[in-house]
């Protein structure tokens, strides 16, 4: 156990890394993928079975938090993870990115934003430091800063005020984090597809010395190749040092590409909200479950996984449970797709160890095009 928060870079192989985040609650062992636990719990999922499948981390939102218990009661209830029941590392996201998706946003400025509640319509003012105060009562282990993240395409006069913008919020939030040995509070790049506007977010933000990096303002509905060339642009600008971690981001395919490109840590609802929606995920790629070739087979998703959604329930029990939107069909697709993303980061972690990160990206993809047989 560490007081501190330190990473530490154990290997690279080609782009990719291998490291691990100590901090007082655990360590995060990165390439790492976080499930989001949005209002403290990850959707249709019991957080024993979340730690079960592998994860280190969980995130959490500001936003929705804020509104509803609210940072105050959270904090008189001794915190997140003690009402949640989960002792390990928590990430709360700043909530610029929610309340801009969720809320209806009624005033933006250099002071802040100011939103009415998506719940029930009140108004509620959220500054960097306001952001920095909720992820505080709640307790949050990495907080995030208060960013805006600009939707995708966007003129670059617009680009270039929110990241500038995000700039001014990102030392107004380090202020407000002050020095918390035990926590770490992460910036966020921004800048759109702009490279030029990339590399001055990430050279400013560099310039703040903070504890890790985020790659914001992607997964925004741009083509797979702009992402990456986006993180190509950003990362050798950022410290080799820190953990950097893609906010938002994304598929199997997505997280072996990031990955080779030296990316950390990942967030995405995919897992848990296809789970819900009937979508397995497995080693040999996508399984839509309501497909009528899945009602009478008898076969588990995959009869080699360790996760009992993936090894025990035959897909022509999933496929009724989906189609009956048995509230089972969503636990146990959540479940398989929460383990099979865990199998993957733990694949990824494995062969970079054994430098052989390439072969393991080519063959895992191999895998997924020869489809679910
Ligand atoms: C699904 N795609 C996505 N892109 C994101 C981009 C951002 C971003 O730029 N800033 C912040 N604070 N959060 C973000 C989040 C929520 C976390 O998953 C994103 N999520």
């Amino acid at each position: 156990m560490t007081e501190n928060f330190q990473f530490t870079l154990e290997k690279t192989d080609a782009g990719a890394r291998l490291g691990k985040i100590s901090m007082p609650r655990g360590e995060i062992r990165t390439p790492a993928f976080m499930p989001v636990g949005t209002v403290g719990t990850v959707k249709a999922m019991y957080l024993d079975q979340v730690r079960e499948t592998g994860a280190d981390i969980i995130l959490g939102n500001t936003y929705h938090l804020m509104l509803r218990p609210t940072a105050e009661r959270v904090a008189r209830l001794g915190g997140l993870h003690k009402l949640i029941r989960w002792e390990h590392p928590i990430l709360t996201d700043s909530g610029g990115f929610q309340v801009m998706s969720l809320s209806g946003l009624r005033k933006l400025d250099e002071q802040g934003v100011t939103f009415k509640s998506h719940v029930d319509g009140s108004l509620h003012h959220m500054s960097p430091e306001r952001s920095i105060e909720i992820q505080g009562l709640l307790g949050s282990d990495i907080q995030m800063q208060l960013d805006e993240c600009v939707a995708l395409p966007a003129e670059p006069r617009e680009i270039e005020r929110a990241m500038e913008m995000s700039l001014r919020w990102a030392e107004r939030c380090r202020v407000a984090f002050g020095d918390q040995p035990g926590k770490a509070m992460f910036g966020i790049v921004q800048g759109g597809d702009i490279p030029a506007l990339r590399i001055r977010s990430a050279e400013a933000l560099s310039q703040l010395d903070l504890k890790g990096y985020a790659i914001g303002g992607l997964a925004v509905g741009e083509p797979q190749d702009v992402m990456l060339r986006m993180l190509e642009t950003t990362l050798p600008v950022l410290p080799g040092q820190k953990p950097r971690y893609l906010m938002g981001v994304g598929t199997p395919d997505d997280i072996l590409k990031s990955v080779a490109r030296g990316i950390d840590m990942f967030d995405c609802v995919m897992p848990t909200r296809s789970g819900r929606h009937g979508l397995a995920f497995t080693r040999r790629g996508k399984v839509n479950i309501r497909n009528a070739r899945h009602a009478e087979d008898m076969r588990p998703l995959d009869e080699q996984s360790s996760c009992p959604a993936s090894r025990d329930y035959s897909r022509a029990y999933l496929h009724h449970l989906v189609r009956s939107n048995e509230a089972l069909g969503g636990m146990l697709l959540s479940w398989n797709n929460l383990a099979y993303y865990q199998e993957l980061m733990q694949g990824i972690r494995k062969a970079i160890a054994e430098d052989r990160f390439a072969d393991f990206m080519a063959e895992t993809q191999e895998e997924w095009a020869r489809g679910d047989l």
